[in-house]
């Protein structure tokens, strides 16, 4: 992203980039990987598996759920004590309880680059509780160590290269597991139950669902793993990715049809650009330097540009991309998000509430997008440097006529005092010639 500054009369044109070289101030790792943002330890300063809902709720701090009775709160022990005494029954009810983390859509993409790694990388670092299995779950026809063969290229030890990685590796591996199945199939979601029941051995059982498809199947799939796979015992709860639905409409219906199903306080929504460093750096950066204040503005700013650029195409993804192109993929989540947090006003708080009340307003402020202010295309084949690459529409997975777009620029606008004229620039794109 990049933001240009109109300079001051005097002073000659200069643009100012963000970017991770910057010193800004970095706010304090609850979790070193953030792609599960919700999944931090919150209780206690070891890195045990503790769970906050999108909504705010503390939803597993069951030992809080009690009330205090009998609690040392009550008879007046010096906080350490205090602690002690939690961390001693967050520790039974760990030994006495599972976790079952269920990756539906396993065989894909996102499952492969990001969800097997951020989960090796959690218990890597001890934030997975001490009893927890992942069950891969689709419809490609996998044994548990075909799957395991697959996520095994992707996990790394990106933190630090300490000795025992391979080791963790292997024991990680060890408590993933695969069941294929279609998204619509009670039956296949009832024999999964049973694969877990099978593995959570009597405990209480507590349950994630990872959906990792595209989200034409979320409420199938919600549909069948809360009839038949829920938890009898514990808690269930749904991650949910993005795009929420493709336009205002559906997303309202997908709102309304997984409420069926699921309660919001089981519902978690993910955007994974929210959990990257420099966007979570970005109201720090602004709010916590009192030089920027003055400057952020249209008085200094002549444009503002968020820019996508991805130099790798769909490489089999068409069963998901086709269905949703560039703009719904990228634009209206990840790049629009960004722009709220870099134009909104200053929240009253950093809390995550204050911050979204301001984005809100900004979104509320903009002018409709116009077809005149966007310009799509579609990659295509070529050959560069003795070496061929396949155009969007040679994908075995993308339809040979399809005209979905794969770049897109638009010109947003935000109509209020801060920024009134000063054009928002967006443009996101794959197979480009860089990433960046
Ligand atoms: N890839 C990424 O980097 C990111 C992706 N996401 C989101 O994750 C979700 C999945 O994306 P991704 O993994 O890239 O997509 P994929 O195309 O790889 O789809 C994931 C899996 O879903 C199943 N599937 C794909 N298309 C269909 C279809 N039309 N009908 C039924 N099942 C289908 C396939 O499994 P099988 O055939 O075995 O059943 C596939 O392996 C999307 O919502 C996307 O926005 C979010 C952030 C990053
Ligand atoms: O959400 C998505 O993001 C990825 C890019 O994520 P990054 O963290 O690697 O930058 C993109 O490739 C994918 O199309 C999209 O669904």
């Amino acid at each position: 992203m990049a933001a240009q500054i109109t300079p001051p009369p005097s002073s000659s044109s200069s643009s100012l980039a963000f970017s991770s070289e910057f010193n800004v101030w970095k706010p304090m790792r609850c979790c070193f990987f953030k792609w599960v943002s919700q999944v931090c330890p919150r209780i206690r300063p070891t890195n045990h598996f503790r769970i906050k809902s999108s909504n705010g709720h503390p939803l597993n701090a069951v030992s809080m759920q009690g009330g205090m009775d009998g609690s040392p709160l009550a008879k007046g022990i010096n906080p350490e004590e205090q602690e002690e005494f939690f961390i001693d029954i967050l520790d039974k009810e760990e030994a006495l309880s599972t976790l079952s983390i269920t990756v539906v859509g396993a065989s894909g993409d996102l499952a492969k680059k990001k969800i097997f790694p951020a989960l090796f990388a959690l218990y890597y670092e001890d934030c997975l509780p001490k009893n927890f299995i992942v069950f891969g779950y689709a419809r490609t026809k996998l044994t548990d160590e075909e799957l395991r063969n697959i996520i095994s290229t992707t996990l790394t030890c990106r933190i630090d290269k300490r000795e025992n990685c391979k080791d963790k590796m292997e024991q990680f591996l060890k408590r993933c597991f695969y069941h294929s199945g279609e998204y619509n199939s009670e039956e296949n979601f009832a024999e999964l139950d049973s694969k877990l029941k099978k593995k959570e051995a009597g405990k209480l059982s507590n349950r994630l669902f990872y959906l990792s498809i595209p989200p034409n199947i979320f409420v199938d799939v919600v549909r069948c793993a809360s009839m038949m796979a829920s938890s009898a015992n514990g808690w269930t709860r749904v991650i949910v990715e993005k795009p929420f639905g493709r336009d205002s409409e559906s997303s309202a219906e997908l709102t309304r049809c997984l409420k069926k199903y699921l309660t919001e306080d089981q519902i978690f929504r993910i955007d994974h650009y929210l959990g990257k460093e420099l966007v979570e750096n970005l109201s720090v950066l602004r709010f916590s330097n009192l030089i920027f204040e003055p400057l952020w503005s249209r008085n200094y700013i002549r444009n503002v540009q968020f820019i996508f650029s991805e130099d790798f195409g769909t490489e089999g993804r068409g069963g998901y991309f086709d269905n949703y192109g560039i703009i719904r993929d990228i634009m209206q989540n990840h790049l629009l998000q960004i722009l709220a947090l870099f134009a909104m006003e200053t929240p009253v708080s950093l809390d995550a509430e204050d911050i979204r009340n301001e984005k809100v307003k900004v979104l509320r402020s903009m002018k409709p997008l116009e077809l005149e202010d966007v310009i799509i295309g579609q990659y295509k084949g070529h050959n560069k440097g003795g070496r061929a690459y396949p155009g969007y529409t040679d994908d075995s997975t993308v339809p040979k006529n399809s005209i979905t777009p794969t770049f897109a620029a638009a010109a947003l606008f935000i109509n209020n005092a801060r920024w009134d004229g000063v054009p928002f620039l967006m443009k996101a794109g794959k197979a480009l010639h860089r990433k960046r």
